[in-house]
């Protein structure tokens, strides 16, 4: 017993001294914003839009992230105790049930990220070693659940090292992507950018797509990659210096949107959009080829490897740390806040992970493909944000937490720009955001086992209405995959 304490006095002051810096902190807001999506930027694209459509979707994103950043690093420094970022602030603004949802659903999008890296990641394997096929097969599902668990084992030994390990990675990601673009911008052919600039050739059943339905259908992918603008708050008590957190933010998301917006327009000017929607995904690759011969593809390839490992780190590490954070304040089962010796949330990892190796598993059932995994993953991180501006919004809105005679103005902009940014995305995800309701619903089930466990009041009577709206999503949702309307590969 004495040596248990002593132990963990020991892990104690080892991890006062993990306190980031404000590059440190940009690293992990860029390490984990920046991890596979945009190796697959040409494909998603080319298969839902025009040049001008992706144009559109692009400024739309560019300012609602940008509106979302700034909710982010006003809440952090409005709100300096709510350590646990966006689901406490979903929790603060709206009660205990729609917190919970908030941090039930950034949990499942986080780990659900994770099952579709491990697809991607393999994909990306595949360059060098061609039994791996599109990632979802048995062989990648074996060599998949082994990355799994080591990355769990080197988590388990302390998140110091595995933040290390992430900012080098970065760096390396980073440069890959810029030569990337360097090689693209010299090969850029502006015919070839311009030639259906609206998609009016570009068929699908026989017509061509509206111009509104090509950029609803870029929004998926352009919130795939800016998940982990969160980032720095959801670490936000790792942060040496509070100010950090906010500065953090927004430098990362306008470094990497700029690198997005690069990538994925410039390859437009390489390949007609036809051509970029049949390429194998990563596609990044399959572009470089094109414009500097086979070692293009390996190279890409390489640095999805890369960037994809250390991702997974900065992800497993966000998905174990957010159980445990909501534990502590009471709204999570108990258990998930359980820490080892050295100060790393192991009963979390191990219940996330499990699930992680169990979607694996369905992954190869089902052979469901990177897209799809990543699609509902993103749509299960819709309402959490919607929740957190909604947040924004309404502290604008009512002045609580505003000094006397502060300005509200900028904070309502701002805070109204987000919501309906929220509510957009939540309608342009469509049939993914109808498959992550039922994600909603077991959250449901804990949620009223730990409030009974608590001896708390189960539901307000406006959160029945939102459980009952949940459980009627999830009823119809199911309705319409089991007619085939919706699928899920
Ligand atoms: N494992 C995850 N949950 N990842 C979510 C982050 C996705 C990241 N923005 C990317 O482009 O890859």
């Amino acid at each position: 017993m004495a040596d248990a304490t002593h132990g963990d006095v020991a892990a104690t002051s080892t991890t006062k001294e993990t306190k980031l810096g404000l590059s440190a902190l940009v690293a992990l807001v860029i390490g984990s914003m920046i991890g596979g999506g945009v190796f697959s930027l040409p494909q998603n694209f080319g298969s839902v839009a025009s040049p001008g459509a992706l144009l559109i979707g692009w400024v739309i994103t560019g300012v609602g992230m940008l509106c979302l950043a700034f909710i982010y690093q006003n809440l952090s420094s409005r709100c300096p105790e709510l350590e646990g970022g966006v689901y406490s602030y979903a929790r603060a603004g709206f009660g205990d049930f729609i917190g919970f949802q908030s941090a039930w659903g950034y949990w499942f999008s986080a780990w659900l990220g994770n099952v579709s890296y491990a697809v991607l990641l393999f994909s990306a394997m595949s360059f060098f070693i061609p039994v791996f096929g599109d990632g979802n097969n048995l062989p990648s599902i074996i060599g998949a659940s082994i990355v799994l668990w080591l990355v769990h084992a080197l988590v388990l030994r302390g998140v110091r090292e595995a933040a290390y390990i992430n900012t080098i990675l970065t760096v390396v990601k980073v440069v890959i992507l810029l030569v990337f673009i360097v090689a693209v911008l010299i090969a850029f052919k502006i015919g070839v950018f311009t030639a259906d600039f609206w998609g009016r050739m570009m068929l699908v059943n026989g017509t061509a797509p509206e111009l509104f339905d090509q950029v609803k259908n870029t929004m998926l992918v352009t919130t795939w990659v800016f998940i982990g603008i969160e980032g720095a708050t959801v670490v936000s008590a790792r942060a040496a210096n509070r100010s950090d957190i906010g500065k953090a933010t927004v430098i990362g998301l306008l470094g990497a949107l700029a690198i997005y917006v690069l990538v994925s327009v410039l390859s437009m000017g390489i390949l007609d959009q036809a051509s970029l929607a049949g390429l194998r995904n990563p596609s990044m690759a399959g572009v470089l080829e094109n414009v500097v011969g086979p070692w293009g593809a390996k190279f890409v390839a390489g640095g999805v490897i890369l960037s994809v490992a250390g991702a997974l780190l900065a992800w497993t590490l966000f998905a174990a740390e957010l159980p445990r954070v909501a534990a502590k304040d009471g709204i999570f089962p108990k258990v998930f806040a359980k820490e080892n010796a050295r100060h790393s949330p192991s009963f979390s990892l191990w219940i996330t992970n499990g699930l992680i190796q169990l979607f694996l598993i369905l992954t190869l059932f089902y052979e469901a493909g990177y897209q799809a995994l990543f699609s509902i993953a993103t749509a299960a991180i819709l309402p959490p944000y919607l929740f957190s501006a909604a947040y924004g919004l309404k502290l604008a809105w009512t002045g609580e937490r505003y000094a006397k005679g502060e300005s509200r103005t900028s904070g309502l902009i701002l805070g109204v720009i987000a919501t309906v940014y929220g509510f957009w995305l939540c309608y342009a995800a469509g049939d993914s955001m109808l498959l992550s309701s039922l994600l909603f619903t077991p959250g449901l089930v804990v949620f009223l086992w730990q409030k009974k466990q608590q001896g708390q009041q189960m539901l307000k009577s406006y959160e029945w209405v939102i459980a009952a709206a949940i459980l009627l999503l999830a009823a119809w949702t199911l309705k319409l995959v089991v007619s085939g309307s919706i699928q899920i590969t």
